[in-house]
């Protein structure tokens, strides 16, 4: 077992989510602390400015570091743990580029930088080298959520909604230890989130009020949903500004609001057909989750129990941070981060890049 540090700045760009968690990297999580730093609206205004690798995009990954070294310091302090007593951490960065169809994907955040400032060694760079190997380079978190759903009724869909929705379907015990298929779903807040800022209502659409308020355009519903990517077989990757939301662009904020969340509900009913068997059970973690409107239409379209993953014990706030903690150890075993059927990757691949505190 190691005790180690997962750090996640997700799609939503909302804040840098820090884990700490002892695990061997296989059969064995137990979570320790977890916080997440909101980030200020002009360091989310930078990242946004780079996203696509445009822009100082140097000088806004020393900040991006800088800032998950404060946040390892917060979640440390919080939990009453000195550094030395942490084996690891678990770097995701900020993908400001993802391409895999051009081998390209990019996550922000300097390895040595962040080592040099916590005393811990630092695994960063998860997704490069399935990428290189012909993979999605995404969903990664897949095989962390195997290891958490051991003892759950299956297959069961395990759904991320941030600001892409990614599932994780793990097949019957009997199969393998668990098969699991994964892929991005397509949006998950993101399309909401710009809706709500742009018409001045905050940087999300809190408990789905806004969207509960309106209601769906059909014609604008299936304008949305037109596109290649819903037919496409899995494993498959987004990245987050994959989806043009113009056929909203005429309707009122409250029926956008309502159009886009169907959107994001309709596009993981439409991933069941791509999956080996339909799930018995959906947890959802991801601040999605929080989305009351959201939700019901999930449980709607899917027709069989949809609910948080707090449900089965775990922190739907935490479970990323954490995933990259439990993948930081696997890297350091040189232990498979991705599968053909998470990633499309031809056999099953390690990945990270390993930084050492310098002497
Ligand atoms: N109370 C709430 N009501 C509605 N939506 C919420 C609430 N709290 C959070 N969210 C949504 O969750 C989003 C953040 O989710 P999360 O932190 O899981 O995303 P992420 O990790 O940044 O993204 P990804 O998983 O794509 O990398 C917010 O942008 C917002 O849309
Ligand atoms: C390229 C990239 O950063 N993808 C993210 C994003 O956010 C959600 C979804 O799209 C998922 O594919 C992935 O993150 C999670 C943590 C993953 O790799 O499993």
């Amino acid at each position: 077992m190691r005790t180690v540090v997962g750090l996640m700045s997700g799609t939503s760009m909302d804040g840098i989510d820090a884990a700490l968690l002892r695990t061997d990297g296989i059969a064995r999580v137990e979570p320790l602390a977890f916080v997440t730093i909101p980030y200020e609206d002009g360091f989310r205004a930078a990242l946004r400015g780079v996203l696509g690798g445009k822009g100082p995009v140097e000088a806004v990954e020393r900040a991006l570091t800088d800032a998950h070294a404060d946040a390892v310091r917060r979640l440390l302090d919080e939990a009453g743990v000195a550094a030395d007593a942490v084996d690891l951490i678990g770097f995701h960065g900020h993908t400001i580029h993802h391409a895999p169809e051009q081998r390209r994907t990019w996550q922000i955040g300097d390895g040595p930088r962040l080592a040099a400032a916590t005393g811990i060694a630092v695994v960063n760079d998860f997704r490069s080298a399935d990428v290189a190997a012909g993979g999605q380079g995404a969903p990664l978190v897949p095989l962390f959520h195997r290891a958490l759903a051991d003892s759950l009724p299956r297959p069961i869909g395990i759904l991320n909604i941030g600001g892409v929705a990614n599932v994780s379907w793990i097949g019957a015990a009997g199969d393998g230890g668990g098969a699991v298929v994964a892929c991005d779903t397509g949006p998950g807040n993101a399309l909401v989130d710009d809706w709500v800022l742009r018409h001045g209502g905050g940087r999300f659409d809190a408990g789905g009020a806004l969207a509960a308020s309106g209601t769906v355009d059909g014609a604008a519903l299936a304008a949305l949903l037109d596109h290649p990517y819903f037919d496409r077989p899995t494993p498959k990757s987004l990245d987050r500004d994959a989806f043009d939301p113009s056929p909203v662009a005429a309707l009122s904020p409250a029926n956008g609001a309502a159009t886009l969340t169907a959107f994001t509900a309709e596009t993981v009913a439409r991933i069941v057909p791509h999956l080996p068997a339909p799930p018995v059970r959906w947890l959802v973690c991801g601040g999605g989750r929080h989305n009351a409107t959201l939700m019901g239409m999930l449980a709607e379209r899917l027709g069989v129990p949809v609910a948080a993953v707090e449900t089965a014990g775990w922190d739907g706030d935490a479970l990323e941070a954490q995933a990259f903690g439990y993948l930081a150890v696997r890297s350091r075993l040189g232990l498979p981060l991705s599968e053909p059927a998470t990633t499309g990757v031809t056999a099953p691949i390690t990945g990270g890049r390993f930084h050492p505190v310098a002497a």
